[in-house]
């Protein structure tokens, strides 16, 4: 048994599942949308991306880093793992995994930002630190604005603008107002429009080919808690799907459908 790794066996045994059908989506040319679950599902989608598309680049947009080890972590929760399982320059920090021999860390630190963070472990500031890790938390969103932040951030891990994307989304990225029916709400976070921006951002590149939507909990808080949760992700998850908010013109179509007024001698008017 591993230690500090709560139900290992289960969540190593589902993110198999997980990573083997983000392959078979992806092998048959279509853009992948994971709904979670926590955000260990970013262990199996990324697995995925990585097997199927060699390097990518990847957004994880979060309130936490995700960056602990079973060494680091005060909690023994898995969704608060899964960078540093996936992360190639960590591999040496952790013990045999049993269950996780179909999972090796592919994803270099390089090709991986964070945006929205305000709730880091010690140990994952000195990880982003000691591996300099592209992190724009939210003192950066206040001083250069969503966009800019996003941008900078896609320009750091695809500083060629060639790489498929992955945008993992957990929705405690949001403020707790915005998004309270989660596990681990933090204050002082993004707004829906901001979280919005950083998808459409990311859908403009023609590169997102997949996305996570995680940490959405319906079972807290109360029902209207629940259905400004899951509001808010729909938003995001349209915006990742490529809605623009300036709405869109029916396809093929370029007027709008004629109308004849009728003619006088069947006119209700004439016909006495
Ligand atoms: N996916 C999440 N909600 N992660 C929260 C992680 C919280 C804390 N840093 C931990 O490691 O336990």
């Amino acid at each position: 048994m591993v230690e500090n790794m709560t139900a290992l066996g289960h969540i190593a045994a589902c993110q198999k599942e997980v990573s083997d059908s983000v392959i078979h989506i992806l092998n048959e040319g279509r853009m992948c949308l994971t709904i979670g679950g926590d955000h260990s599902c970013g262990i199996g989608t990324i697995d995925g991306h990585v097997k199927v598309k060699g390097n990518i680049a990847l957004l994880w947009v979060d309130a936490h880093a995700d960056l602990n080890t079973n060494a680091t972590s005060s909690t023994g929760n898995i969704h608060g793992m899964p960078v540093a399982l996936l992360a190639k320059e960590l591999s040496d920090y952790w013990p045999y995994l049993p269950g996780m021999d179909w999972q090796q860390p592919r994803l270099s630190i390089r090709n991986i930002a964070y945006i929205g963070l305000r709730d880091i472990d010690s140990y994952e500031r000195l990880v982003i630190d000691k591996f300099s890790i592209t992190a724009f938390g939210m003192e950066d969103v206040e001083r250069y604005g969503i966009i800019e932040v996003t941008n900078m951030a896609l320009r750091r891990i695809d500083p060629n603008n060639n790489l498929p994307l992955h945008v993992s989304f957990d929705i405690d990225s949001l403020d707790a107002l915005e998004a309270p029916s989660t596990g681990t709400p933090v204050r002082g976070g993004l707004t829906l429009r901001e979280g919005i921006q950083i998808m459409e951002e990311s859908y403009r590149t023609q590169r997102l080919s997949a996305v996570d939507l995680v940490e959405v909990n319906p079972r807290l808080g109360s029902p209207s808690d629940v259905r400004i949760t899951l509001e808010a992700a729909k938003h995001i998850i349209r915006a990742a799907s490529g809605y623009s908010r300036r709405g869109h013109s029916p396809e093929n179509v370029c007027d709008l459908p004629q109308q004849t007024f009728p003619s006088v001698s069947t006119s209700a008017h004439n016909s006495k």
